[in-house]
């Protein structure tokens, strides 16, 4: 009889908790992977190659670039739908998150972060003044994790002169922030070394993911090779006022999936379950990241794989951070399923889908759950 309880709680617990998926496991790691794709639209990764140290330096950096001033941060702003940063505001009040936009040119990210006006517009090189006393601020490595904010210091930079008046063909193009009391912001080389570090890291894993899903679903290849990836750096005001409410609402996300490095210090996190439709936690495990399935996966995969629903609700008054990487879709062709999994039984679901017209379609019809996927039907279902 004991045996018997055990076991149906065991077959209960396997299906209350989102699967967790050894990244090392040699057999079967395709097959797990798509199971949980199709079954949860979500999972968590350990052993996943990404070391817990660079995890660490990368929330310290996505702590300190968030706790730059907003005319810094504003320097990043895109008119592109879904791109650039996003300051707090009235729909997402406790929400604020820094982008880039295309993890191939993270240089440019930080340029823009770092470079005085002059700099940026004219094309001057930094000085050997400047790079001498941007290096003397930099921390030594081991020293790197813990920083936290300091990651970031006003330094002042003996090269820079205030602008006497803006060169007239930038005025009126919003390309040229005024720094208010002439201040600057040195951005030690070790920032950029960890946001390059950690988009390797995270672009390595997407590959495997890439190709163990090709795997599991039957077919050869490197699934997400050239594909576009966008990596944002999140930050949740959370205060007392903001308990019990939401972070970032309820949402499927526009991508083929997402790698998420969320906080292990704050949970928050809720998945939809798929069949019961109930919200359960999808909370953090230090040095492990999760997996939320996007509509275009949903797409690719003709229907199978489930495009989760998750919201981001404030428990406790504590800030939160979060790390994420959009493997959006590919660069310049349309998402559609192979047609290896397209058959009699299973019909062709959708129409090919090019990835910037369906977020543009999402967000100007409001349709952030998933529902936008219906308008991109094929004529025959
Ligand atoms: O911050 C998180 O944990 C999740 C964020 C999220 O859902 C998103 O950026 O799409
Ligand atoms: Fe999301």
């Amino acid at each position: 009889m004991k045996t018997i309880v055990a076991m149906i709680l065991l077959g209960k617990m396997a299906k209350v908790g989102v699967p967790v998926i050894d990244m090392q496991k040699v057999d079967g790691l395709g097959e797990a992977l798509v199971k949980a794709c199709v079954e949860w639209g979500c999972f968590r990764m350990v052993n996943h190659g990404v070391s817990v140290e660079l995890m660490a330096e990368m929330k310290a950096v996505t702590a300190s670039l968030l706790d730059l001033p907003e005319e810094i941060k504003r320097r990043t702003i895109s008119t592109e739908q879904g791109k650039g940063y996003i300051e707090r505001n009235p729909g997402t009040p406790f929400f604020e998150t820094l982008s880039v936009d295309d993890i191939m040119s993270h240089d440019e990210f930080c340029d823009r972060l770092d470079a005085s006006p002059q700099q940026r517009h004219s094309g001057i090189e930094p000085t050997n003044d400047y790079h001498k006393h941007t290096y003397a601020c930099t921390p030594p490595r081991w020293y790197r994790a813990s920083m936290g904010s300091q990651l970031i210091r006003r330094c002042p930079d003996p090269t820079y002169a205030e602008p006497k008046a803006q060169p007239q063909s930038l005025i009126g193009l919003g390309q040229a922030p005024t720094l208010a009391q002439g201040r600057r912001f040195t951005m030690y080389p070790i920032i950029r070394e960890v946001i390059y570090e950690y988009i390797k890291a995270i672009r390595d894993l997407a590959e495997l993911l890439g190709r163990k899903l090709m795997e599991g679903s039957g077919l050869v290849g490197d699934l997400f090779d050239g594909w576009c990836c966008q990596l944002r750096m999140n930050k949740y005001h959370y205060c007392p006022e903001s308990v019990g409410l939401s972070g970032v609402g309820l949402h499927s996300d526009p991508t083929f999936l997402t790698i998420l490095q969320d906080d292990e210090n704050v949970n928050g996190l809720q998945v939809v379950d798929k069949y019961s439709g109930e919200s359960l936690p999808f909370d953090p495990v230090p040095g492990s990241l999760a997996v939320n399935v996007g509509d275009i996966a949903k797409a690719w995969s003709n229907g199978r794989f489930y495009s989760v629903k998750h919201r981001v609700t404030c428990f406790e008054p504590k800030t939160r951070y979060s790390i994420v990487l959009f493997v959006l879709g590919p660069n310049g062709t349309k998402v559609e399923a192979p047609s290896e999994l397209v058959d009699s039984e299973h019909p062709r679901l959708y129409v090919p889908i090019d990835i910037k017209e369906y977020r543009n379609v999402r967000t100007s019809k409001r349709l952030h759950i998933g529902n936008a996927l219906d308008l991109f039907r094929s004529p025959a279902t």
